[in-house]
């Protein structure tokens, strides 16, 4: 097929899944007064077009410092950050100007002015771009409908609840067409109820605009629901990236697990309570975990009859389930076997196709 070409200089047009944002060897430091502060180091990361990319990492991680060196609220230190090739370091005023417009951002306490309607709050943008008045207008209507928020150009924010707000927050962010959508911890000042809502909305924008989502936050559940990939930062380097479904099914490094225990499955309290380290009187059914999942090719699901022919018919099913991750199946499994001999059991379990960890006796 011909390469779609759309302009008079016969540039290729950017396709979805093209390198869009591209860190090579970023460094960040900051200096305190108790000397340097290295926030980043050595990033390389490659975020591609219209797809929604997750970036997590615990507190003081890195994880503000680098998404806002994207539209260069901070300056890089070293190396270098491009979007669509082109080094964010080296524009100059009106280029830099230009950037902005082309990254809208969102931020956790919506930064709404509260002395100005809800309509003011999306024209000042385009107004300091000189966008006409009746333009203005319209992409007023136009994205207070895309948001859900027909009917509110003249409420003040006071008036509006939190999930409304980031609404604004969103439709604001858009006024001026931008390509990529920056967030910053955009949910985490909202309910749960909530969250799910402003999340299907970020969905549902970069599909109908094909925009490139950019989001930080410390909620795993948000990661989990709305993103393409992910990238894990600890102490300012990058510890592992890669389609959610791979990261968050097979976690490999500390960071990702401690940040993941949470949604991980845990012994049920009545069981642990009875726990064992080795087997005894009236604790002799060894309890193992069957971990599923980030293993390329396990779609379908997991298969019963191999769980059955390799562990036999004693091994019992104790909690845990499987979930769909991305078309992946994942998840974990509890599973006794009474009386079994612990090693011949683990022998037998290491033939079903899953991460095994022996957890102890009940
Ligand atoms: N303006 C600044 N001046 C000095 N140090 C800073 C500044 N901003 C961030 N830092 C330091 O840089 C490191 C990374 O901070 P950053 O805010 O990027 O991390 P984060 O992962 O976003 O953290 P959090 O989840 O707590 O917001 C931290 O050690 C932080 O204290």
């Amino acid at each position: 097929m011909e390469p779609h070409v759309d302009d008079a200089a016969g540039r290729q047009a950017p396709r979805a899944g093209d390198a869009h944002i591209v860190f090579r060897s970023l460094s960040k430091h900051y200096h305190t007064a108790r000397g340097p502060v290295e926030a980043l180091k050595g990033i390389d990361l490659k975020i591609r077009r219209a797809e929604i990319f997750g970036i997590i990492g615990r507190s003081g991680a890195g994880k503000s410092s680098l998404i806002r060196t994207i539209n260069r609220l901070e300056r890089a230190s070293g190396g270098s950050v491009e979007i669509d090739g082109q080094d964010v370091q080296r524009l100059s005023g009106n280029e830099l100007v230009r950037l902005r417009r082309r990254t809208g951002m969102i931020f956790q306490h919506f930064n709404l002015l509260r002395s100005k309607s809800v309509f003011e709050n999306l024209a000042l943008p385009a107004r300091a771009a000189g966008l006409p008045r009746a333009e203005i207008r319209r992409r007023v209507e136009r994205l207070l409908a895309l948001v859900g928020l027909e009917g509110k150009a003249e409420v003040f924010p006071s008036r509006l609840s939190g999930g409304q707000k980031q609404r604004v927050g969103i439709a604001r962010a858009l006024m001026l067409d931008p390509e990529v959508l920056l967030c910053d911890e955009a949910t985490s000042a909202l309910d749960p109820e909530t969250t799910q809502t402003i999340l299907a909305l970020l969905r549902e924008i970069n599909r109908r605009l094909g925009l490139t989502i950019v989001l930080i936050t410390h909620e795993m559940a948000v990661i989990r629901e709305v993103c393409d990939r992910v990238a894990v930062l600890e102490h300012g380097e990058l510890v592992e990236s890669g389609p959610v479904w791979q990261v968050f099914g097979a976690p490999r490094h500390d960071a990702t697990k401690a940040m993941l225990a949470p949604l991980a499955v845990r012994l049920p309290e009545d069981l642990a309570a009875r726990l064992r380290e080795a087997p005894q009187e009236g604790h002799d059914t060894l309890v193992f975990k069957l971990d599923y999942g980030g293993v390329k090719g396990r779609q379908d699901g997991v298969g019963l009859g191999r769980i059955l022919a390799a562990l036999g018919d004693r091994a019992m099913l104790l909690h845990g389930g499987i979930d769909r991750l991305q078309g992946h199946a994942q998840g974990s499994l509890l599973v006794g076997i009474k009386g079994g001999d612990a090693r011949t059991a683990l022998e037998q379990a290491a033939l079903i196709d899953a991460r095994i960890e022996v957890v102890g006796y009940v």
